[in-house]
């Protein structure tokens, strides 16, 4: 699958924060991708550097396989990393005429673009009357104006409600099945579940995951397992099975999260050979939250 963006070991240092911190990934043609981290962990810093308006400190990004300068590629690429500046008193096709004049491109694609945001009925109002909502979905028709390969989005909701937040989300995906690919920052792990196939989760500035939010999802999983009696022969035994990344307590039950695929049988035959009977053992998944959770407090 064609490479649309790599980045092989990228730094970027203010002073002594380590912002993004030898960060590698690539983007695959087609796929909507989310950089998933907390506040402050480097996500605007990286999308600035690939985007040319941030210096790296070291490290390397290449576009398009390297094949064309990044001020070649940079025009194949739509971007919102900022809240745009658009004129209150024009109306929304005003303002993406003016958009088409500065980028110097032509204005043939400022309908459709309106149809693919929604925002074709309101073509002819002033920029003032809109919603946040309706401002950013004018946004992002601006940043497709040029027919991108890539669309980039820094937290794309921030600051909407619901239904603006349901509506961008579906626009998202839309501009995605019809071919363009997507880069996108959230802070929010539901937004990643929701519209993004693959995932790459930051941590100041590391990378702690990145991988399809499908496989992520339903990676290896955890038990929930109980004992009628005194928990602490349960604990010892299980921390000496291999496959088991972190065991917790809560409320009397234990959790027991797996770094391999282990069934329920194989874990109670253990267990039971070694003197341990269980009155509760259940199987579960963990969702995309949970393993956000614990992948951002392992590395604590
Ligand atoms: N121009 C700057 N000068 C100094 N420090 C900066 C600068 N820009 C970002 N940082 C620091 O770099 C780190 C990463 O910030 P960045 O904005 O990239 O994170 P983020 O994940 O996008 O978070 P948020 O969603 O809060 O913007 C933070 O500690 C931030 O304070």
């Amino acid at each position: 699958m064609e490479t649309i963006l790599s980045l092989k070991n990228l730094n970027k240092k203010f002073g002594k924060i380590h912002a993004v911190n030898n960060l590698s990934f690539d983007i695959k043609k087609g796929a909507i991708y989310g950089i998933l981290g907390p506040n402050g962990s480097g996500k605007s810093t990286t999308l600035g550097i690939i985007l040319n308006v941030v210096n790296k400190t070291s490290g390397e990004f290449s576009w398009f396989d390297g094949k064309i300068s990044t001020h070649q590629a940079l025009k194949k690429v739509g971007a919102i990393i900022e809240r745009p500046n658009f004129y209150p008193y024009m109306t929304a096709i005003q303002n993406l005429q003016l958009v088409c004049k500065i980028k110097e491109i032509p204005t043939t694609k400022i309908e459709e673009k309106l149809k693919t945001v929604n925002l074709f009925e309101r073509r002819n109002s002033k920029f003032r009357t809109f919603s946040l909502g309706m401002k950013q979905r004018l946004a992002i028709a601006s940043a497709l104006l040029n027919d991108p390969e890539i669309l980039i989005l820094d937290e794309p909701t921030n600051g909407l409600d619901p239904q603006g937040i349901h509506e961008i989300r579906e626009i998202i995906k839309n501009i995605a099945a019809n071919g363009t690919t997507i880069l996108l920052a959230s802070h929010l792990l539901d937004e990643v579940e929701k519209v993004c196939t693959h995932v790459v989760v930051i941590r100041e500035g590391l990378k702690l995951y990145s991988g399809s939010v499908d496989e992520m999802t339903a990676s290896h999983g955890l038990f929930e397992l109980k004992v009628e009696s005194d928990s602490s022969k349960l604990l010892e035994v299980l921390s000496q099975f291999e496959g088991i990344s972190a065991i917790k307590e809560e409320e009397n039950t234990i959790i027991a999260t797996l770094s391999k695929p282990i069934s329920a049988s194989e874990i109670n035959n253990y267990l039971f050979k070694n003197n341990v009977v269980l009155s509760h053992l259940v199987k579960r998944k963990p969702s995309l939250e949970q393993q956000f959770l614990t992948l951002t407090n392992n590395k604590s």
